[in-house]
């Protein structure tokens, strides 16, 4: 699939909702997304917590829960339609290898009674057509890939052996043994400290052009975006509302919403301003939702906000929004003014 832009997308999202049943009501989670993913690419979609991340990428894995439903829309990956897959035989082909996945906690992905080795070798196996000697020395392979030193003592160890940040290094070498061709990344490091998080989104970024891969992260944390993306999805109440190269969505937000995902960086805090911060909750999805869903809690809302759905307005051939403010006849509204700041230092960065 070439697109105008003659880049190749490796998975096309179209038009997308989906729902769960719950306690006889239904709940809409993914309210119309359409969304291309680039060969190569890393993208970050963002978002704060229950916007629909995790739902979207779970239905790429067909892993949604079981009230979970595709009510509309296709998922295409290579000849496949991922929406219309009904059964684990049909997910068997796609998932771990095709598109494969790392998760917050690593404990939940590893079998604490086999050793790490062991794990990896499965995988190396299966995926890989390898045996015996050449399965073995592979996995040592994958294991010095990820960071891992003293390989042959570490190959017979057991999960619980490993600190946190080690264990999630064995995570990403079991999804890399399958030989994806895209790597979703749901929060992989939101539950290390600080300095561990660094160098696991180093070690990502690492391997990802090493194995030419396409990676998906999903976070709520900016600042993790700003270090490994190439483009960002922003996300706000099961719909994608900006999306943009990150330098584009970064320093140029255009969405509201954008702006106050942004305004909640550590660099703007720490000019001592008063900050724009979100008021309110997110709407209820069990009812429908009228006109831009961000429409009550944003200081900037027009009257057509609270009616109509805002389309997509283009901001350049990479960079699209959802708002109101972007149509021709509205009023000229600047964003906050420490963001101001923000994007013009930010443009004279990328400038330099
Ligand atoms: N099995 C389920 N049954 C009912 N509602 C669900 C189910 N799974 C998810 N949802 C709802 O779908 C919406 C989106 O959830 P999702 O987990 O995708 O959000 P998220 O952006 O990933 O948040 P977080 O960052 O907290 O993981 C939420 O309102 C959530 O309550």
């Amino acid at each position: 699939m070439v697109d105008s832009n003659g880049k190749s997308r490796i998975l096309s999202i179209q038009n997308i909702i989906i729902k769960f049943k719950l306690r006889g009501q239904v709940l809409t989670a993914i309210r119309d997304i359409s969304l291309d993913l680039y060969k190569g690419e890393s993208l970050a979609i963002v978002g704060e917590s229950g916007s629909g991340k995790s739902v979207l990428v779970k239905s790429i894995m067909g892993l949604l829960d079981k009230n979970g439903f595709i009510d509309q829309g296709e998922i295409l990956y290579k000849d496949y339609d991922l929406a219309k897959f009904s059964t684990e035989k049909d997910w068997l082909k796609i998932r771990g290898k095709e598109i494969a996945m790392v998760t917050q906690d690593p404990m939940t992905s590893l079998n604490p009674l086999k050793t790490v080795g062991k794990q990896i070798e499965e995988c190396v196996v299966l995926h890989q057509g390898l045996k015996g000697k050449s399965a073995y020395d592979q996995t040592l392979k994958l294991l010095t890939d990820v960071g891992i030193h003293d390989v042959e003592k570490r190959y017979k160890q057991y999960p619980h052996e490993f600190s946190g940040g080690m264990r999630q290094r064995i995570v990403i070498a079991i999804a890399i043994a399958c030989n994806p061709k895209i790597l979703i990344c749901d929060e992989p490091t939101t539950a290390l400290d600080v300095t561990i998080q660094a160098q696991i989104l180093q070690l990502l970024k690492n391997l990802q052009e090493k194995y030419g891969l396409t990676t998906i992260y999903i976070t709520h944390d900016l600042g993790v975006v700003a270090k490994v993306a190439d483009r960002i999805a922003v996300m706000y109440a099961g719909e994608i509302i900006e999306v943009g190269k990150t330098h584009e969505v970064f320093f140029d937000g255009k969405h509201p919403y954008t702006w106050a995902l942004l305004s909640s960086l550590p660099q703007l805090g720490a000019k001592g301003e008063e900050l724009y911060s979100i008021k309110g909750t997110p709407p209820n999805l069990f009812k429908e939702i009228k006109g831009d869903a961000f429409a009550p809690r944003n200081p900037f809302a027009l009257n057509i906000d609270f009616v109509e759905r805002p389309p997509f307005f283009k901001v350049t051939d990479t960079h699209f929004a959802k708002t109101w403010l972007l149509h021709s006849d509205a009023p000229k509204v600047e964003p906050p003014l420490s963001l101001q700041e923000f994007f013009e230092e930010g443009r004279r960065y990328a400038h330099d």
